[in-house]
């Protein structure tokens, strides 16, 4: 490849935006801009060849990953996620492990490191070349023995520049000493893969770029010059015509300028690429498995389990040319993503999926722009905490339509065909507290689907700005990954009735919605549930309420589903009722919620430690906190009360009455 002034251009500004990232101040929308910016430009580079597949997975993993923990933080100092907080509980105690992530890379930190001090320490001994060669000198094709060599020779690679006479009107930008010791220490890592960065760009990380040739007979891989006296002989200066593309490159004596040896090198891969080819062969991307860290978030977030950490679900989206030579990577490398993500027993059966898998995938997911399809992938949660249908109390006839709808057909999707065909939309609605989000935390870990756990900030996020997008991209993810659920909590905030007034913006995304909806509605092959749960069901618009085919009342638990609570909840504690004492605990909290019960029972569990003097409470060991009792409980009933209103609950039983699928 021709190294052109756009090529130029476009390495230049890659290296300033490596060298100042401009992080340390600006808006989070500022910095998640930046690091998109950063992203797409390796993504380019990976893309037209200017930069080794290795070093853009490398680099792109700690952006990808300072820009996932941007957009997901809650703190609206630090992230994006943060303007739908009132509105959405499920989203509230959410801590991210991210928002402690900083830029580590400082100028300062890199010039300090150990292992720059001695690369550069052995840059200045190291003399001799650690390729493997020909007698000829030509580079021989490495193999994963030759891997152990070839590292070596990568810290040694010399520093040595070439001379740049501008004929090639490629007008390297000049950098500072501390500046260049930054690019050397991210080749050195793999990262940018820049060796030489005064006037030429070397770069181990860069490919078939014109490259200065040798003359010496000391072998030059792709990975940049080495050998003897670098910096004088055998160097080519820039205004010599290029002879072979650089990939291809071995040393070439003058005389034989005329016959150029067949490349050799272009069979090369280091081992890690081997490896990785070798994987994604066997195992489609999940089983690339390396470098592919999980994440597992804080144990104060209040949602349906863990999501997928960012690395997890990231997949380089640009694969090895070997690869991946008809183009459009970006969409197929997700497609893996996708496919990769599916669960057993899915549509693909097999992890990686098929080839036809992958061209069906394609096809469902081009007209959707990769960026939106991550941020979806995101939002896919694993199996969930292992709650069990037990840990429900009460809910009895909602626990069973939910089974009959979610569970058995997911087991025998044969006999659950035709009219026997589960409904796609289900609406749990009902008082606060009374463990609507806690059905759908079940159906996560029970059902044997992909989980999409849905927020509406992820939909309507003021930075995306395209929420019908998004749900489109939605549902279009989840086709991939069927048989597939999708939580929509708190949907009454997506799906309000519209009004003259209303934002146009929310009217798009609904009407979307309600697109997406009838679509999954209508396509009997499509394995799509959408869970919607709301304590506001009067305010959904009349046209999604009809989509929602089951419309399910998750009332206020009654007396032996609030024993069942209080018990659930004592089990962990020590406690002195007796069974009369809880009989009579569950009568006095009539109309208390679920939630109400859990408030109490924590209230009450504050009795014991409430009778230790203030001075004794360093000291006391467990045991010596008395077990709770009834008189707990009944000073707990002086500041717990029901959060739910007879007014209020009439609203909900008239509305069960009206349009409720029953519960009983
Ligand atoms: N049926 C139940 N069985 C056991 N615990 C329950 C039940 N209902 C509520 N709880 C308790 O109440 C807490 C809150 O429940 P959950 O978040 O599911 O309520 P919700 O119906 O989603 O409320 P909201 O409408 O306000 O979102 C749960 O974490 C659990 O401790
Ligand atoms: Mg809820």
């Amino acid at each position: 490849m021709e190294l052109n002034e756009n090529h130029a251009n476009f390495l230049h500004r890659l290296q300033s935006l490596i060298l100042n990232p401009k992080l340390e101040d600006g808006s989070p929308s500022e910095k998640a801009d930046i690091l998109r910016n950063m992203i797409v430009h390796l993504q380019y580079a990976a893309v037209t060849g200017l930069m080794t597949s290795d070093g853009v997975q490398t680099m792109k993993r700690e952006y990808d990953d300072l820009y996932a923990s941007i957009v997901d933080s809650l703190d609206e100092t630090t992230g994006l996620n943060n303007f739908a907080d009132g509105a959405l509980t499920l989203c509230q105690l959410h801590k991210n492990e991210s928002q402690s992530w900083k830029m580590s890379l400082t100028i300062d930190k890199v010039k300090n490191n150990q292992k720059i001090k001695e690369m550069l320490a052995t840059n200045q001994t190291n003399q001799e070349s650690l390729v493997p060669h020909d007698k000829k000198g030509f580079v021989l094709p490495c193999s994963k023995k030759d891997n152990k060599d070839f590292s070596a020779f990568r810290k040694g690679v010399s520093t040595d520049t070439f001379v740049h006479t501008g004929s090639d009107k490629v007008i390297w930008p000049t950098v500072s000493a501390t500046e260049e010791n930054v690019l050397k220490s991210r080749m050195n890592n793999g990262r940018l893969g820049q060796e030489n960065v005064n006037h030429s760009y070397q770069h181990t990380g860069f490919r078939n770029i014109r490259k200065p040739l040798f003359s010496s007979g000391h072998g030059q891989g792709p990975f940049g010059q080495f050998g003897k006296n670098s910096s004088t002989s055998g160097q080519r200066q820039y205004g010599e015509p290029m002879k072979r593309p650089y990939r291809d490159m071995g040393p070439i004596d003058s005389e034989e300028n005329n016959e150029l040896p067949q490349p050799v090198p272009s069979a090369f891969r280091t081992a890690k690429q081997q490896l990785s080819i070798e994987n994604q062969k066997k195992y489609g991307n999940q089983g690339g498995g390396q470098g592919m860290h999980t994440y597992s978030y804080g144990t104060g977030k209040k949602s349906l389990g863990p999501r997928r950490g960012s690395n997890n679900r990231f997949v380089p989206p640009i694969m090895n040319r070997e690869e991946d030579e008809g183009g459009n990577s970006l969409v197929s490398a997700i497609t893996r993503s996708v496919v990769g993500h599916t669960r057993a027993g899915n549509v693909s059966g097999e992890p990686g999926g098929s080839t036809r898998e992958d061209d069906m995938v394609d096809e469902r997911l081009k007209s959707i722009e990769p960026k939106m399809v991550e941020l979806i992938m995101n939002e896919i949660m694993d199996d969930g905490p292992g709650l069990t249908w037990d840990d429900i109390a009460g809910l009895e006839f909602a626990k069973k339509t939910i089974k009959e709808i979610v569970v058995w057909p997911m087991l025998r999707p044969d006999i659950f065909t035709g009219l026997r065909g589960p409904p796609k939309g289900l609406l749990l609605f009902g008082p606060p507290g009374t463990g609507k989000t806690l059905i759908g935390k079940c159906i996560a870990s029970q059902s044997k689907s992909t989980f999409f756990c849905i927020s509406a900030s992820s939909l309507t996020s003021k930075w995306v700005g395209e929420g019908e997008k998004m749900v489109r991209a939605l549902f279009a993810v989840a086709r991939c990954n069927q048989p597939a659920v999708v939580f929509i909590d708190e949907i009454d905030s997506l799906l309000t009735q519209r009004t003259d007034g209303e934002n146009e913006a929310s009217r798009r995304i609904k009407t979307e919605f309600l697109v997406q909806l009838d679509g999954a509605a209508t396509n009997s092959d499509d394995r799509i549930l959408v869970v919607g749960a709301t304590n506001r069901p009067q305010e959904i618009d009349e046209a999604a309420r009809r989509r929602f085919v089951k419309r399910l009342y998750i009332p206020l638990p009654e007396a032996v589903a609030r024993r069942q609570i209080v018990v659930n909840l004592l089990c962990q504690q020590s406690h002195h009722l007796s069974e009369e004492e809880l009989d009579q605990i569950c009568q006095q909290s009539e109309g208390f919620s679920g939630a109400d019960m859990a408030n109490l029972c924590r209230e009450a569990a504050l009795g014991p430690i409430r009778s230790i003097s203030f001075g004794d409470i360093e000291s006391i060991s467990v045991d010596q906190v008395r077990p709770m009792n009834y008189a707990d409980f009944q000073d707990a009933f002086q500041h717990v009360k029901t959060s739910v209103s007879s007014t209020d609950l009439d609203v909900y039983l008239q509305w069960n009455t009206t349009f409720g699928s029953g519960s009983r």
